[in-house]
């Protein structure tokens, strides 16, 4: 479970940094007679990697850029970040977690890809051997597209020299970079170390401050904001967000536009705020803008009812002092659906904040304004606790957990932070998911009722994802369940190291004791850092060497089984992890060296897999499954 830094857009625009922009010749970088040192400015080394983003933006945007310079200015910009986010050993980068974290930075850059998008995602896509195939989702495939670089760039799967020379601009970047110390300080908890008995001490990070589509953004750290003295006349600094209440009313629309507040808060489905009318599948007080409410709407019938599935969990108290939690009430399969619930609150994640003033840029430190967004979060999101739910949904509510309660997060928000899913609303509303990536609130929030109690393990049970046709969370089993036994789910990423794990976990107040974090040594934490890249270059090998080699012998397997074996002790037996791939390698290699009884058994596995993962994927997202992409755990992100 994530909980995303709610970050604040700003009215003033970026101002213009003292770098130089050098003479490139546009040719010569796309050709690669010149290395990216040659056009980045004279002080790259010694800037931060804010300043770097700027600088590069400043490139970008000076008077004549031409081509493949923009191109090449983009390409660092993007890599900067790209880097900072997927290099393992990044002293604050933590690994990318989904093309949705990673679009989430890329909007950033959205300006840029619109003015060249053509050549830029011809570049990138063919860079990596990634077509886009729906037509009209260039953003969307340059996210995806870039997010696959930068996986298997952090795995070490691509060298500069299989890379296509625009390619080689972010290798050098990644070069240049090397030990470059980040001081953005965003994204994650700069976590104070651990004490004797290996209980965070506290965890308390820098607010930044950073610059999208020319507007000025602050953005909190995950952990607790790092508190400040603020001046007496703080409020003067920012102009609160007013949301509008529920809709009762149809909706206001003049010359084909909706009109209407800028933030409403509405539920789904509709509904009166009366005890005894509420929806039986139950309902979400949405905060959205009017347009994307009216586009929901929009489409007859939405949402559509919840789908069925037998109750097969239970929410009680933990005997291990970690609160409540889930439990199976009878065996649950490997890929079964778990849960499907509407969220209590869909709320953007960035916003709630108010709007900042030029003069808050100017007269404030970056924590202090960290400060005062976490201040005026909180009565936006009690509005919509107190205004919009009923007294037992409020008391429901507010016993959820909260490991905010000293950064000025307030009880509503501390909650928010604490439980909140950072979710997708996938392509399951045709025309809507564009919101996710572009809408000008940048994605959104879920608490919910259930699924906000499943505690953390780093070998975790469930995967959950957002159908935004019945507007519900999903969550299904990753692995068999026992009947009786807890039921987990992972807030961090299954190839974290123990050290990033817990350092993620800091936040949420705990350290984590599964038997991932008791057992960790250097070799687990390896395994699952290569684990993915390492079963994909495996399954290339069978499909490109082994399976044309006339000498191949079952020789070839043991390191493939003997990784398997230690990944399921790992508890890494998941599709994140890449183990999928295994019963495709194994099919190739049995029926190359002509062992046709292993040949049945691994291919009847790639069935039962593939079938799993389809039927995952489509009850979780609520959209069908193409074929085309590969299924097996090469097509993980
Ligand atoms: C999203 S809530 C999970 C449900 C929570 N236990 C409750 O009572 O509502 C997150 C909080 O649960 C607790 N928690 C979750 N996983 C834990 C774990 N593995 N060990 C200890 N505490 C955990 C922490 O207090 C954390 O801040």
């Amino acid at each position: 479970m994530e909980i995303t830094p709610v970050s604040q857009p700003g009215s003033s625009q970026l101002s213009a940094l003292s770098t130089t922009t050098p003479a490139v010749d546009d040719d010569s970088v796309v050709k690669g007679k010149k290395t990216i040192e040659d056009f980045l400015p004279k002080d790259w080394e010694t800037l931060s990697i804010s300043e770097r983003i700027r600088s590069v933006t400043e490139l970008y945007n000076a008077d004549k850029p031409e081509g493949n310079v923009k191109h090449a200015a983009l390409f660092a910009s993007i890599a900067s970040v790209l880097f900072r986010n997927s290099v393992p050993g990044s002293k604050t980068g933590k690994p990318l977690e989904s093309p949705h974290d990673f679009g989430i930075m890329l909007q950033e850059w959205k300006k840029c890809v619109d003015n060249g998008k053509e050549e830029v995602i011809k570049i990138v896509t063919t860079g990596i051997g990634y077509e886009d195939d729906n037509g009209g989702g260039i953003f969307g495939s340059m996210v995806v597209a870039m997010y696959r670089l930068a996986r298997q760039l952090a795995a070490g799967e691509l060298s500069a020299s299989s890379l296509p020379t625009t390619m080689v601009f972010l290798e050098g970047v990644r070069r240049s970079m090397g030990n470059q110390k980040d001081d953005s300080g965003e994204e994650e908890a700069e976590v104070a170390e651990v004490d004797g008995k290996g209980k965070a001490k506290e965890n308390i990070a820098q607010s930044s401050r950073d610059t999208q589509n020319g507007e000025r953004l602050i953005k909190l750290p995950f952990g607790n904001v790092k508190q400040e003295e603020l001046p007496d006349d703080i409020d003067k600094y920012v102009t609160p967000l007013k949301i509008g209440p529920v809709d009762k009313a149809p909706l206001q629309i003049k010359n084909g536009k909706v009109v209407e507040p800028g933030a409403i808060a509405t539920y789904v489905p509709l509904c009166p705020l009366d005890n005894s009318k509420r929806h039986p599948d139950g309902h979400t007080i949405w905060a959205t803008t009017p347009a994307t409410k009216a586009k929901y709407y929009s489409n007859q019938g939405w949402p559509k009812p919840l789908p069925k599935i037998p109750n097969k969990i239970v929410v009680k108290p933990t005997d291990d002092g970690t609160g409540m939690g889930v439990f199976a009430t009878r065996d649950i399969k490997r890929f079964e659906p778990i849960l499907v619930e509407r969220p209590y609150l869909v709320y953007p994640r960035r916003s709630a904040g108010g709007t900042l003033s030029d003069k808050a840029f100017e007269e404030l430190s970056d924590n202090q304004i960290g400060q005062l967004m976490v201040k005026n979060s909180e009565p936006y999101f009690r509005y919509l606790v107190d205004q919009q739910m009923t007294s037992k949904e409020r008391r429901d509510f507010m016993s959820l957990a909260n490991s905010h309660m000293n950064d000025g997060s307030g009880p509503v928000f501390g909650i928010v932070r604490t439980n909140g899913f950072g979710i997708e609303f996938g392509e399951g509303l045709p025309g809507a998911d564009r919101d996710f990536w572009t809408g000008e609130l940048g994605g959104y929030g879920a608490v919910t009722k259930i699924g906000s109690r499943f505690n953390h393990s780093c070998i975790p049970d469930v995967a959950h994802g957002f159908d935004a046709s019945t507007f519900t969370m999903r969550f299904t089993a990753l692995r068999d369940i026992k009947k009786g036994s807890q039921i987990f789910t992972g807030y961090t990423s299954p190839s974290a190291t123990k050290a990033e794990r817990q350092k993620a976990l800091a936040p949420y107040g705990f350290e984590c004791t599964c038997r991932a974090c008791v057992n960790a040594t250097p070799q687990t934490d390896k395994l699952r850092k290569v684990s993915l890249a390492l079963t994909q270059r495996w399954r290339s090998q069978a499909i490109k060497v082994w399976s044309k080699d006339p000498n191949l012998t079952e020789k070839v397997l043991i390191p493939v089984l003997e990784t398997k074996r230690r990944m399921e002790e790992e508890g890494l037996d998941m599709k994140d992890a890449g183990y999928f791939t295994f019963p495709e390698i194994l099919h190739r290699v049995y029926q190359k060296v002509g062992n046709r009884a292993k040949m049945e058994e691994a291919g009847g596995e790639v069935m039962r897999t593939a079938k799993g993962l389809i039927q995952v994927e489509e009850w979780t997202t609520g959209v069908k499954v193409k074929f085309g992409r590969g299924l097996t755990g090469a097509s993980n992100n």
